[in-house]
């Protein structure tokens, strides 16, 4: 078993508001990734998922309150002081390719003197070296080389993609950290968006781990080894993904009203809305939607086995067997 690079125990965050009300932003979440896999974190808006990745990179705003632990490559994320975060974490061990790359850009500046900028933080590269440098940094992100001198707002949605990329790839952080890459993008974009961080995740020796924050079920299955499903700032499923998207399906009635709410597939959205996170219920969060929900899920269950539910779907091997 290969070495977890990320690794998420009990990670919770809340934030503080006024009259002593907190919302939970994330609850209790544990997960490994390793070198070389990608984990797709998928849910609806607002459960959590870029709360969890700015905990990761220490970017939490000064109401928020974090429980347990995030180790990255051994170093513990909570709580890093500043210093270690911009010295050790930030490009180094975990590194961002942002949602919208034309705003994560500085827009007065070239993306080779970007780029150069970049090296010279994170790396020991003489002066006289840069310039060669960050050609090959924009090569590594499929950039090309004649675009240069060109500001940001004079690229593609694709190419400041790619930009912002080669720059995330510059610390050889073994933690990439991708959150909503593909927002905004046509199908098209997103394949090659997606591709392309699959195959950075591939690279190396050992690969490097990838975290896809998405709501993009169809860029999740493309590229996942696994996938995580936030609900209401708690993970409630870790599947395989070939098991997800496949057979025997995801076994969290919440994870299975996710898939059949894709127009290619039922197009039957799950119905109601998410519960506000700071005004939880005490048992299961999904209850109020779910057509399975019994008396039992007035009592929250324990996340076991990858899965938070009382009565998940059931596996037709599974089911077959118990009847044999
Ligand atoms: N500084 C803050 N103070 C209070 N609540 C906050 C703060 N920042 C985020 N939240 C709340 O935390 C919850 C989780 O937000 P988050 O942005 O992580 O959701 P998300 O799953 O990433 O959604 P989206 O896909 O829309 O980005 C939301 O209810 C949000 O309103």
């Amino acid at each position: 078993m290969t070495a977890a690079v990320l690794s998420v125990r009990d990670l919770s965050v809340r934030f503080r508001m006024r009259g002593d009300r907190h919302v939970a932003a994330v609850t209790g979440a544990s997960f490994d990734l390793a070198a070389g896999e990608c984990l797709a974190l998928v849910g609806e808006s607002g459960c959590g998922k870029s709360v969890l990745a700015s905990a990761l990179l220490g970017l939490l705003p000064g109401n928020a309150q974090t429980a347990g632990s995030a180790t990255v490559d051994g170093l513990e994320l909570l709580g890093a002081d500043e210093r270690t975060l911009a010295r050790s974490v930030r490009g180094r061990r975990v590194a961002l390719v942002p949602q919208s790359p034309a705003a994560h850009l500085t827009p007065v500046r070239t993306v080779g003197a970007q780029l150069e900028e970049t090296l010279r933080a994170l790396t020991a590269t003489p002066r006289r070296e840069l310039r060669r440098a960050a050609v090959a940094a924009a090569e590594r992100a499929a950039f090309p080389a004649s675009h240069l001198d060109r500001y940001p707002h004079e690229l593609s949605g694709g190419l400041a993609q790619r930009a912002a990329t080669a720059l995330a790839l510059i610390g050889d952080a073994p933690l990439l950290l991708a959150d909503e890459p593909t927002t905004g993008l046509d199908r098209d974009l997103v394949n090659r968006t997606v591709d392309e961080l699959r195959r950075h995740t591939d690279d190396g020796a050992t690969g490097r781990a990838l975290l896809m924050i998405t709501h993009d079920l169809a860029a999740a299955e493309r590229i996942a080894d696994r996938v995580a499903v936030m609900y209401a700032g708690r993970i409630v499923e870790i599947a395989e993904a070939r098991t997800f998207f496949g057979e025997p399906g995801p076994l969290h009635p919440y994870a299975r009203g996710l898939l059949a709410a894709l127009p290619e597939r039922d197009f039957t959205p799950i119905p109601g809305m998410p519960p506000e996170l700071g005004d939880l219920p005490d048992g299961c969060a999904f209850a109020a939607r779910c057509d399975r929900a019994t008396g039992l899920c007035a009592t929250r269950p324990d996340f076991a086995s990858g899965l938070a539910c009382h009565h998940p779907a059931a596996v037709p091997g599974e089911r077959s067997a118990a009847h044999a």
